[in-house]
């Protein structure tokens, strides 16, 4: 199966680009949101996460985002700790996932492929880029946020530039009518490489 990787900062929009490989027939697996439902129910992740980060971790049983964000995103000791115990498990998932796809590529949304080496088992990789202020504005009306949360998020994030250098298509997501004409035209690039 060829895996496409996408990926993009936070606030790219990697979802809504996502959603138009959808549209295309195109299975989608979102990492951060099955890493999440794997954080909620593996014994073994919540185990591991409440000995590193304290009982706070968990409220009533559920992953307290909120406080688990403020430590994580403020110390990169934490970070490197938490991806070491969940994205193992990600890597798992998303394995038994793919062999179940019938379609000749699939796309894997991670929005730190580079960062965690990701790549290295993708195919392909596209990169969807807009720029900083324009991704904080877009966070501010999506999410209960602050600037200074969304800061702190990038930080631990690669720049455009960077990620644009190992990528084999960018999206530049400014207008939402060109962000789709884009990704069709990945598409068929996509299925012409691989055909
Ligand atoms: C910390 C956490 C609980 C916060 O949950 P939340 O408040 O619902 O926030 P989100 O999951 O929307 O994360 C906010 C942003 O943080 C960034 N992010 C998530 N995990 C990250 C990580 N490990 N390193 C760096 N940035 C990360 C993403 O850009 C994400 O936004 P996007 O998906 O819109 O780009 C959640 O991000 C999490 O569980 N992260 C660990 C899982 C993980 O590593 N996911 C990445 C893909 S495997
Ligand atoms: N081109 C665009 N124009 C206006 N709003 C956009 C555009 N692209 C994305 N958005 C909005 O910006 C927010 C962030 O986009 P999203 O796809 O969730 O980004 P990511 O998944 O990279 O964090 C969402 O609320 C989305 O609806």
């Amino acid at each position: 199966m060829i895996i496409v990787g996408l990926t993009g900062g936070i606030g790219s929009g990697k979802t809504t680009v996502a959603k138009e490989f959808e549209a295309l027939g195109i299975p989608v697996y979102i990492a951060d949101i099955e890493a999440k439902k794997l954080m909620n129910r593996s014994k073994v992740i919540k185990r591991k996460l409440i000995a590193l980060l304290g009982e706070n971790a968990y409220l009533e049983g559920k992953l307290n985002r909120s406080y688990i964000a403020g430590v994580i995103f403020n110390d990169k000791t934490y970070l490197e700790k938490m991806n070491a115990i969940v994205h193992p498990k990600v890597a798992r998932h998303f394995e038994k996932w793919v062999v179940k796809q019938n379609t000749s590529y699939v796309i894997k949304e991670v929005a730190i492929l580079f960062e965690n080496g990701g790549d290295a088992q993708c195919d392909y990789v596209i990169t969807v880029t807009a720029p900083k202020a324009i991704r904080i504005q877009r966070l501010l009306k999506r999410d209960n946020t602050s600037k200074e949360k969304v800061e702190a998020i990038m930080k631990n994030q690669w720049s455009d530039s960077e990620k644009i250098k190992y990528s084999d298509f960018v999206i530049v997501n400014e207008n939402l009518e060109e962000t789709r004409l884009q990704a069709y035209k990945i598409h068929h690039k996509i299925l012409q490489k691989i055909q």
